[in-house]
């Protein structure tokens, strides 16, 4: 069986959207912040499950509408909604989406160099394309072509006419048009009019810079991206060089063209590894790495194509919208749309504005990350010693000040002012380092404060001291009404704090979240998006309900050779690791290179130790490195390697065999155990039969692996666990329960997604109708 049958099983059987993981914190920016891990809110809250549950099912019945652009998309203020598909005007789409999707058809390899005077031939089968999800569909099927493809596969035929006159012309020329087809651009001509030449144009580039001619798979791939697709392209298959044409096109306007992607060193690797193609465009590139101060990062948006982090884009986005809320310019920002236009000298924002953005490993940043919202604190470490170490100080030198000489009460407002001598007073007192360096106003309002706390809160009436949750002392309100505990309440601008010093407990200084926002709304909010993954069909109903973005299903450029050996099922990790040593040992022996991808670290030590106790020579990798990762990795296709890896190492690295190696049968690849979600299964496994290469891959599984509780839960794990202890022999026929686990966390997760969704919009609509910014005003 191929790896083409295996994807249209999971398709078959109607698999939920994949996801990674249990719940992850949120993600805070390292540079900036240090400050906040806040909890996604109340995940765990049933009703919000239930309410979600029943969203997904609207959601469901919603679809048709979303399809026809209708539905209304969830935008953020000044933002403009993500543009709709096309309404998909087959008539049998319905029926269709549940159909099987067919095996993508084998044709021979778009290899051919360009033939001198002619254009080549358009060799896309029509039916070689699917668009895939709730609105799944063959491009060819029923017998009609998808209008769509038709249309594409014009525009392909059109950029193929465009090759030979560009062919003979000078590097210059290239530039010359180029140029001019950025003047056409930003005079308003629309993008799509320019489509076959641009594509064209970088197509002749890549050929002449990197010596690599988009292939015809790759053209359309290029054009469903621009079309705002989800383009699925199977591991290896040159995602990074489609990428450039429509971040090419949407370059020309002028207002950006973003790619984001899930590490500093891919983003790092892939700009410039493509940057040739551009430069000779005369496009410039920026790359936005993680410790970047603000000056380069402006620098690199600045620049015609931007590759970066979804984080990173995430956090410079808030950033900047805290910023040009200190400048009162989040007014205007909102009614607009979110950059450009900034003359005012000093700090401005860095980001340009979002126009478009591309998502490599479209479902890991678009559906794993989205669990966890992007938020930076506003209060830095260092800030946070200083206030505490301040209320601790004004706390000590309360009860010095007397009324009248060093300070007044309001007899209205309840107001402690200090007077002329009171601040002397506060001058004049010792302060260490940290103290000293705040502000005297703030001194004076912190010293206010204290006396206030010092002559009117007092415990027992007020407030009681008791045990808290986490261990330590806290502060509760005594209502003064009920005369009960005010459990959880806490005094505001500062007081709790102050009666926190005073009675010499741990100081709860507030986070102080200053902004969030989720991937989702982060993502939305450009006018055009567009993804890139190598295996986004089973989350296609997903991405299609959130982003609006279809799933196009291409083809590989050379029929896929990569086998998939029979699952083995054991009754324990011990007899399972056994079985795998001892197919290393075997394929070892051919000289077959081997990868075997774990779950966990430990589990990769087992193993390691294992191989070594037979004398097998392998490399381990389990390092944070991931640019030691990707070289170790990248040389895993060598003759007689063994490397054992966790499924870090299944991302983004391009492992290259040689001929000898592709005559004895290319790289196999063995999965230990299944993941939370299939497809980080298939991203490892897509680390063999790259780009038409023979591989294979086998998948090994046991009674006791995680996956069995978490899909079926504690019980009847240890049932089977304790089933799987008895066993003497392997147990194949089990594999089928494994895969069904899976699939009940996929759907535990996506369930969990949804639910933070329902959280996110309710949480917005209710801010915005009371006027607040729902990235800013966020609660703690
Ligand atoms: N048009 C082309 N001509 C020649 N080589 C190509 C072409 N397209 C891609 N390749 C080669 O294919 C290999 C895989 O490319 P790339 O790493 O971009 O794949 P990918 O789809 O991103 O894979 P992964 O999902 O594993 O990251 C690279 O070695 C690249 O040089």
């Amino acid at each position: 069986m191929t790896d083409q049958d295996t994807g249209r099983d999971d398709v078959r059987s109607g698999r939920q959207p994949d996801s990674i993981d249990s719940a992850d914190p949120p993600i805070v920016p390292p540079a900036k912040s240090g400050q906040t891990i806040v909890q996604p809110p109340a995940a765990e809250q049933t009703r919000a499950t239930e309410q979600a549950d029943a969203d997904v099912d609207r959601n469901s019945d919603a679809e048709a509408d979303t399809a026809s652009g209708t539905a209304p998309v969830d935008t953020a203020p000044g933002s403009q909604p993500t543009p709709t598909p096309p309404a998909d005007p087959t008539p049998s789409a319905e029926a269709a989406e549940r159909k099987v999707v067919q095996p993508t058809e084998i044709i021979p390899a778009d290899t051919s160099p360009s033939p001198a005077g002619g254009a080549p031939p358009a060799t896309i089968a029509p039916e070689r394309f699917q668009t895939v999800g709730t609105k799944s569909m063959s491009i060819f099927s029923g017998g009609g072509f998808h209008p769509k493809m038709v249309r594409w596969k014009r525009m392909l035929a059109e950029i193929g006419e465009l090759e030979p006159t560009l062919k003979p012309e000078s590097d210059s020329d290239l530039r010359k048009r180029s140029l001019a087809l950025r003047y056409r651009a930003m005079a308003g001509e629309k993008l799509g009019k320019l489509l076959p030449e641009a594509y064209a144009l970088v197509r002749e580039a890549g050929r002449r810079a990197l010596g690599m001619r988009h292939y015809d798979v790759q053209m359309i791939g290029g054009i469903s991206l621009f079309e705002s697709h989800i383009a699925e392209m199977q591991t290896g298959e040159g995602k990074t060089l489609t990428a450039t044409l429509p971040l090419y096109l949407h370059s020309l306007v002028g207002k950006g063209a973003h790619l984001a992607t899930v590490n500093d060193y891919l983003a790092k690797r892939d700009a410039e590894w493509m940057t040739p193609i551009y430069t000779m465009l005369g496009v410039s590139v920026g790359i936005i790495q993680t410790p970047d101060d603000q000056g380069s990062r402006r620098k690199s948006y600045g620049s015609a194509v931007t590759y970066g982090t979804a984080k990173e884009f995430g956090f410079d986005f808030l950033r900047d919208r805290l910023l040009l809320r200190a400048q009162n310019r989040i007014q205007t920002e909102m009614l607009g749309d979110g950059g450009g236009g900034f003359s005012d000298s000093g700090d401005k924002p860095v980001m340009r504005g979002m126009h478009f953005c591309l998502v490599d490993e479209a479902d890991s940043i678009l559906i794993d990350e989205a669990r966890t919202p992007l938020i930076i604190g506003s209060i830095e470490d260092t800030v946070r010693d200083q206030i505490v170490e301040t209320y601790r100080w004004a706390s000590e030198h309360a009860s010095e000040y007397e009324l009248d000489e060093h300070f007044t009460i309001d007899d209205d407002t309840k107001q402690y002012e200090l007077t002329a001598r009171g601040r002397q007073k506060v001058r004049a007192l010792p302060k260490s380092n940290l103290v000293r360096t705040m502000g005297l106003v703030d001194l004076y309002e912190y010293t206010e404060r204290a006396i206030k706390v010092f002559r009117e809160f007092l415990l027992d009436r007020q407030y009681v001291v008791r045990p808290g949750d986490k261990g330590v002392d806290e502060i509760v309100i005594v209502d003064e009404f009920t005369g009960r505990l005010a459990e959880g309440r806490k005094w505001r601008d500062g007081i709790h704090q102050a009666i926190e010093a005073k009675e010499n407990l741990e100081i709860s200084v507030p986070t102080g979240q200053a902004a969030r926002i989720t991937v989702q709304d982060l993502f939305l909010r450009y006018n055009h998006l567009a993804g890139m993954t190598g295996t986004a069909a089973t989350s296609a109903r997903e991405l299609r309900r959130i982003y609006r973005t279809p799933v196009l299903r291409v083809p590989t450029n050379r029929p896929p050779q990569r086998k998939r050996l029979a699952d083995r099922v054991f009754g324990s990790m011990d007899s399972k690791f056994k079985a795998i040593v001892d197919e290393v040992k075997t394929i070892h022996e051919t000289g077959r290179p081997v990868l075997i991808g774990t779950r966990s670290i430990d589990k990769s030590e087992i193993l390691s130790r294992m191989l070594q106790a037979i004398g097998i020579e392998h490399q381990v990798l389990n390092a944070n490195n991931v640019a030691m990762e990707a070289e170790i990795v990248a040389d895993a296709g060598q003759h007689g390697r063994v490397t054992v890896a966790t499924n870090m190492a299944g991302r983004g690295t391009d492992i290259k065999l040689s001929d000898e190696i592709v005559d004895l049968g290319g790289m196999h690849v063995i999965c230990t155990e299944l993941h939370d979600a299939a497809r980080i299964d298939r991203q490892l496994i897509g680390r063999c039969g790259r780009q038409g290469d023979p591989g294979s891959y086998r998948q090994y599984l046991s009674l006791d692996d995680d996956i069995l509780k978490g899909g079926l839960g504690p019980d009847k794990a240890e049932k089977l666990k304790a089933r799987g202890e008895r066993l003497t022999s392997s147990v194949d026929s089990y594999a089928k329960l494994f895969r069904r686990a899976q699939r009940k966390v996929e759907k535990k997760h996506f369930r969990d997604r949804m639910v933070l969704l329902h959280h996110e919009k309710e949480r917005k609509k209710m801010q915005r109708e009371i006027g607040q910014d729902p990235y800013l005003d966020t609660p703690d």
